[in-house]
């Protein structure tokens, strides 16, 4: 499956437990020897909600947030589900071609991003080059967002490295950079952490306009475009990202691995 280019492979282990761990991962995102993806995600069966869901990157490293594969989730069940993931219960719900998904209230406490020692989350006192003092934000992991005059103008193949792998981020981090066009439209641009860059990064747009609502710089609807497509991002009156956007099933096999 996929989420405007960002793809997947999705485990369905609901009825039939299934182990991954950081190698199987690497082996399964693997585009030359494996299946290839950015993320692997495993879907099981929920205790207190309707499924489990656990997310691995490319590199291997499990993660607790993925926006792109939560809207993925109803699709693949085709009803509106609750989704135990390691960072909260997320509620999606089909919508058109997609889903919307209800990603939570973000963070900014510099120990829930978290960072490696306390700092202003709405500038941090730090430069990568030319990108400087990003907004930090928990969005159920880690990101940093950048805005900038130009999001095509940015090496963000060699900054998003030096930034993701940068000791101020102990859990390392996502990179996100954005021009905002209109309070209401913003274009942007995702380094993600243990996949490099991808087409879309859902968890990346949630908390652009989170971090664009805290600068005050965009509306409380808002349409992000990102190099796959775009989403729409809104802010619920109890503060609650609401995302939505396409999330495409592309086919349904076996693969012994
Ligand atoms: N592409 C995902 C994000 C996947 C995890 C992220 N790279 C991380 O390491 O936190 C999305 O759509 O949010």
């Amino acid at each position: 499956m996929h989420g405007l280019g960002n793809d997947f492979v999705v485990v369905d282990a609901r009825t039939d437990p299934v182990a991954i761990d950081a190698d199987r991962a690497r082996a399964i995102a693997d585009r030359h020897t494996g299946i290839g993806c950015d993320q692997i995600i495993l879907i099981g069966p929920g205790s207190d909600t309707d499924v489990s869901m656990r997310i691995w990157n490319a590199d291997g490293s499990e993660v607790a947030a993925c926006g792109n594969a939560t809207r993925c989730v109803p699709v693949l069940v085709g009803r509106d589900v609750s989704i135990r993931t390691a960072a909260g219960i997320l509620h999606a719900a089909l919508e058109g071609d997609g889903a919307t998904v209800d990603m939570g209230k973000p963070s900014f406490d510099w120990n829930a991003i978290p960072l490696a020692y306390a700092m202003d989350t709405r500038a941090l006192p730090l430069a990568w080059g030319e990108l400087a003092n990003p907004v930090a934000v928990n969005v159920g992991n880690p990101h940093v967002v950048f805005f900038v005059p130009d999001v095509h103008a940015v090496p963000l193949e060699t900054l998003g490295p030096d930034i993701e792998y940068d000791l101020v981020f102990p859990e390392r981090i996502n990179v996100n950079i954005a021009h905002v066009l209109a309070p209401d439209h913003l274009v942007m641009r995702t380094w993600e952490r243990g996949a490099g860059l991808t087409r879309a990064c859902g968890t990346g747009a949630c908390a652009t306009f989170a971090a664009g609502r805290l600068l005050d710089l965009l509306a409380p609807s808002a349409r992000l475009d990102l190099p796959g497509g775009s989403l729409r991002l809104a802010e619920s009156g109890d503060g609650h990202l609401l995302m939505s956007g396409p999330a495409t099933h592309v086919f349904t096999g076996e693969a012994s691995l």
